[in-house]
């Protein structure tokens, strides 16, 4: 796997690597609180490392005794994400970046017998993009066309300076979708696995993120 612009946050030791285990493990699963706690550490732990590659400026604060200097975000990001299971990822890098504005798109896969995958979009609400920074987190980064296809509505409202693209786990085919459609694109993982299987379901992964966060759809 070609390393350029990709972040993995399990390489290192560190607590993450206890979030993630417990979102795959099915003995923790049906504790949805704690799923849906958990990917929003995911999401702030992200927003916290992305946070460190954004411009700064110097600006003057004044406490109780003093004036004195400090590093402050240039500009704010845009944080996007894609409804149903990037909810609680996006609340824990909304939790970070508090002052951003936001986007929000409504798209899910058609997963039908027999059938190429289908990705329908039928929503998007978005700020002014022209210019921004673009932070577009979605837990689950399995082919790819979800978030291609949103981003791609996204473009409607304007061209991002920079794009950061945040997902809990990814496959490696879908990161390869990401470059391929996004080459200017960061990649930033919680996890990086083995493989899609027949239902471009990423195995080991953890299942349905939408489901296990918020029940299953009918
Ligand atoms: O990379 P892809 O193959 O496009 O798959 C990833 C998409 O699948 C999940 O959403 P899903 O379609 O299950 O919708 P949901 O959030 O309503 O569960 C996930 O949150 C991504 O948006
Ligand atoms: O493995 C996967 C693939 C798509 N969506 C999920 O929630 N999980
Ligand atoms: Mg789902």
């Amino acid at each position: 796997m070609e390393r350029s612009n990709l972040y993995i946050l399990t390489e290192t030791p560190s607590l993450a690597n206890h979030y993630i285990a417990e979102l795959r493990d099915i003995h923790v699963q049906g504790d949805s609180l704690r799923f849906r706690r958990n990917l929003e550490r995911v999401g702030e732990l992200l927003a916290y490392e992305i946070s460190k590659t954004l411009p700064y400026e110097t600006a003057q604060i004044k406490t109780p005794l003093a004036e004195t200097e400090t590093l402050l975000l240039t500009n704010q990001p845009v944080l996007a994400t894609i409804l149903r299971a990037g909810l609680p990822m996006y609340q824990g890098m909304l939790n970070y970046f508090d002052k951003a504005y936001s986007t929000f798109v409504g798209a899910y896969r058609v997963e039908e017998e027999n059938t190429e995958l289908q990705i329908n979009m039928e929503y998007l609400a978005s700020t002014d993009l022209h210019d921004k920074i673009l932070i577009l987190a979605d837990p689950m980064l399995a082919t790819g066309r979800s978030l291609v296809k949103s981003y791609k509505g996204m473009l409607r409202h304007g061209k991002p300076v920079q794009v950061h693209i945040a997902a809990a786990i990814a496959s490696p085919e879908g990161i390869a979708h990401i470059r391929q459609e996004i080459p200017e694109a960061m990649i930033w993982l919680g996890a990086l696995d083995n493989h899609l299987n027949e239902k471009s379901y990423i195995v080991p992964g953890l299942g349905d993120a939408g489901d296990l966060a918020f029940g299953p759809k009918i």
